[in-house]
């Protein structure tokens, strides 16, 4: 079964077409990069696949559910195991580092539990661990609005290591960051894919087109709304680059 499928699926809004009938399997454990001018429909396509976006016509299906028709507590389990990644990282300043990791587990622990690790954090093991794994443990009791950018990225990256899920999702992690620590952050991000017995699956779109090709496995490129190149990383060349990104004379 496919980690992600989409059937002919449109994203209109209003008399724009965002996602123009796109059909796309993602294979479980495969990295996929979205790649594509700016407007080309990938945070789009993203947001269709954990129901922020509801599609206007087609069928979607992620880890064997249909993420727009799935009541609110399947859902919530269909998000349980999907990690979100974003370019704002979500965290709460001034929160200890410890707590922004166990906000992973929030889909599994009740109010009460997450209310009780506010006290006193609980599985604090895990949060360590995941936090060494990302080469930050001695931060685990900082409080987080501390960290310098480079190190609050990390514990974005532990709290979706801690949640564990089978798809992770990332919207233009790296876009605001220098061509170093973008590098850094996509060699962590799929470093924790591989930290499940099972290989995760990543759906990342990227503004950085080399960067996609270095990382990833599979190259995905959008333009207005279509996909125009789906190819593996090391089939890419110069020409598909140039193609996907020329200037369109018409718009
Ligand atoms: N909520 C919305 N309402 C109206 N139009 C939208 C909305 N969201 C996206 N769009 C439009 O849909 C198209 C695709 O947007 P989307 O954000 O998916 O592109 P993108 O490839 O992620 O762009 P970027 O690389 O600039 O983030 C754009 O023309 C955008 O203006």
């Amino acid at each position: 079964m496919a980690a992600v499928s989409l059937r002919d699926v449109s994203v209109s809004y209003g008399q724009r077409r965002a996602v123009d009938g796109i059909t796309l399997q993602v294979r479980p454990g495969e990295r996929v990069a979205l790649v594509g001018p700016s407007g080309a429909g990938k945070s789009t396509l993203l947001g269709l696949c954990n129901g922020i976006v509801v599609p206007s016509s087609g069928e979607v299906q992620v880890l064997g559910s249909d993420p727009a028709r799935a009541s609110g507590r399947a859902l919530k389990r269909l998000r349980r195991r999907i990690g979100t990644v974003h370019q704002q990282l979500h965290l709460i300043g001034p929160l200890r580092v410890v707590h922004n990791v166990n906000a992973g587990q929030l889909g599994r622990w009740g109010p009460w539990r997450a209310l009780r690790s506010l006290i006193r954090p609980l599985q604090v093991d895990q949060a360590r661990d995941a936090l060494a794994r990302m080469g930050i443990a001695g931060h685990l009791h900082s409080r987080t609005d501390r960290l310098s950018g480079g190190e609050q990225q990390r514990v974005a990256l532990a709290r979706v290591l801690v949640q564990d899920p089978e798809l992770v999702l990332a919207d233009e992690p790296v876009s605001s960051l220098d061509p170093a620590r973008a590098e850094e952050v996509m060699r962590l991000l799929c470093g924790l894919l591989e930290e499940s017995p099972r290989r995760r699956t990543l759906v990342v779109s990227l503004h950085d087109f080399d960067l996609a090709v270095r990382h990833c496995d599979r190259v995905v490129g959008l333009r207005h709304g279509r996909v125009v190149l789906d190819l593996p990383a090391d089939e890419v060349d110069e020409r598909a680059r140039e193609r996907l990104y020329e200037l369109d004379p018409d718009r």
